[in-house]
This record gives structure tokens, sequence and C-alpha cells, in this order.
């Protein structure tokens, strides 16, 4: 039976959404299709976590109207889905942190489907005796998925510890979308760390390459121009009605040094 061999997937994608795009949504769409068309893999879920407030991004507005936008995007979507663990915790969380998180969440659902079933569940011991971590077919894995900007962004000095970068990759694995002007192949070739873990890397060609991004959407909108097809109509209202992008929102955290920086540099901010 086809199925049976397939790992299920949970796709996770962590970022700013400031604010949210076509873009990201279809991230995930393209990132399905090219997993199950492998035939190994069957997505069964993707969550959408915005980076809380702590992460000091230039003109990252508040995460209760990133996480709202997001909310409202994804309303249509039978499978994706918004997740607001990450941005409220008090300060920035390493994005590890926030995968190991949503992976015991997966775990502990499986585990209560497994209580109401008792005879799932003992087949499923039956058949998980002698098996590795690796090889548990039933569980759901967790993927991280991310823009090939952010891959790049691996290799930038101070910015991820390269043992989260390893777990990232070992444990759980990573699905790449390119963008134009970004060369994931070329990167994992060159560097040691993501040659060792190409097997897990999963990089995703946009072939209709699309390049919507969060910062020409705050731009157009400080210009007074339309943002209207580039986001989700929901979404274009949402900001509208609470007037979220200005030049001064812009200006937010423009003299702050990024959280990650800061934690791996022992940097403060004035
Ligand atoms: N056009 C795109 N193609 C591929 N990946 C994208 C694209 N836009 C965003 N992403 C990915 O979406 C995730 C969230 O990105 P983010 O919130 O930074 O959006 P963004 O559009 O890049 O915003 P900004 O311009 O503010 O950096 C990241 O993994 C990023 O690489
Ligand atoms: N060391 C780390 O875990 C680390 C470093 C930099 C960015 N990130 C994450 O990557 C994402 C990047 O988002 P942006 O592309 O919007 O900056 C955010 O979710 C952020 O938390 C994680
Ligand atoms: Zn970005």
């Amino acid at each position: 039976m086809e199925g049976q061999n397939m790992s299920k997937v949970v796709l996770l994608a962590c970022g700013s959404f400031n604010p949210i795009t076509n873009m990201h949504l279809r991230m995930f769409e393209l990132a399905r299709d090219h997993l199950e068309d492998t035939g190994r893999y069957s997505v069964i879920k993707g969550i959408i976590s915005p980076v809380s407030d702590g992460y000091k991004k230039k003109g990252l507005i508040e995460a209760c109207h990133r996480v709202e936008m997001a909310r409202l995007a994804t309303e249509n979507s039978q499978w994706i889905t918004v997740d607001s663990w990450e941005c409220l915790q008090p300060e920035w969380v390493e994005t590890l942190k926030v995968i190991r998180h949503h992976y015991e969440e997966q775990m502990a659902a499986e585990q209560n489907e497994d209580d109401v079933d008792t005879v799932r569940y003992a087949k499923k011991r039956r058949y998980l005796e002698g098996t590795t971590h690796l090889k548990i077919r039933e569980c759901p894995q967790l993927m991280m998925l991310c823009g090939a900007d952010v891959l790049e962004s691996f290799v930038i000095p101070n910015l991820w510890k390269q043992d989260d970068i390893a777990e990232i990759l070992g444990r759980y694995g990573l699905v790449c979308i390119t963008r134009s002007g970004s060369d994931p192949y070329k990167f994992i070739h060159q560097s040691d760390l993501l040659w060792k873990y190409r097997k897990n890397i999963h990089v995703v060609p946009e072939w209709v390459t699309n390049e919507i991004s969060a910062t020409h959407v705050r731009q157009a909108l400080r210009r007074g121009q339309s943002v209207r097809y580039l986001l989700p109509d929901d979404v274009v209202q949402y900001i509208q009605e609470h007037q979220l992008y200005n030049s001064d929102t812009e200006q937010k955290n423009a003299d702050v040094i990024l959280a990650p920086l800061q934690r791996y540099t022992g940097a403060s901010s004035s």
C-alpha cells in the first residue's frame, strides 16, 4: 500500500510576517507539492510562527497585529495555521527552540490520539520497538520552511549558533524556497556544515519567480500606493483600518541591535 511508507510532515515557517504576503502563503503550497511529488512525504499541516517583538528588527510592528493579519490570510486554508506561542514569549526565542516546542506539541497531539485509540497504540508500540527516532513513520516529522535568504543568513557571523543549525538540519530538516538573486545550491556547496546535512535540505525551485517582499509592501504603503493583490484582501483592509505602516513605524528599532546579534556578541543597544 503506497501511503504506508510515507512520512507525515508538518512545515514550520518562522519570520517577521510584517506583514504576511501572498508569497508567504505560496511558500507553503510550493513546499507541499515538492515534498509530496517525491512520493516519500505527506504534508499534513503548515504552521506560521510570527517572531516576537523582542527580535527588534527595524520597522517590526506589534506582534498582535502581525498574528491577526496572518490569521486573516490563512482563514481559507484547510491546512495552514498560525501559532502565537513564539511571539507571546517575553524575549526573542531561538528558532531551534521554536522548532523543538512545536515538535513536542505534535508528539503530545499524537499521544492524545493514541490514548483514545488503545488498539492503535498497542500496534504502534509493537511497530516502534527496535526502531530509531528517524525510522518512526507514524509520528509526523517537523521541517523548517524558509526562503533562500534565511539559508544564506546561516553563515552571517553571530547570527546563528552552529550547533543550532546542526540540530535543525540533522534532526528536523529544512525546506528552502529559492528567491531570485540567491543560489542555495552554491551556498550548500560552499559551507561544510550545510554540505554535511545536504540530504536533509530540500531546495524547491520557484519557477514563476515572485519577488513580493514585506519590505516592498511597507514601502508602497508609506507612499500611499496600492498593495492590492500582493496581500489577501482581508489583510489589506486590516492594514487600512488600523493604519499600520507609515514612516514612524518604519523607524521602530532603528537604533537597536537585532536580538540574536545582541545575544551572541554581548552587545547591547543604546
Ligand atoms: N518572495 C519570496 N520567495 C521566497 N521566500 C520568501 C519570499 N518572501 C518571503 N520569503 C520567506 O518567508 C519567510 C518569512 O520572511 P519575512 O517575514 O522576512 O518576509 P519578507 O518578505 O522577506 O520580509 P522583509 O522584506 O521584511 O524581510 C522567510 O523564510 C523568507 O525567506
Ligand atoms: N539564531 C537563531 O535562531 C536566529 C537568528 C536569526 C534569525 N532567526 C529567525 O529567522 C527568522 C528571520 O526572519 P526575518 O527574515 O524576518 O528576519 C525569524 O523567525 C528569526 O527569529 C533565528
Ligand atoms: Zn525577510
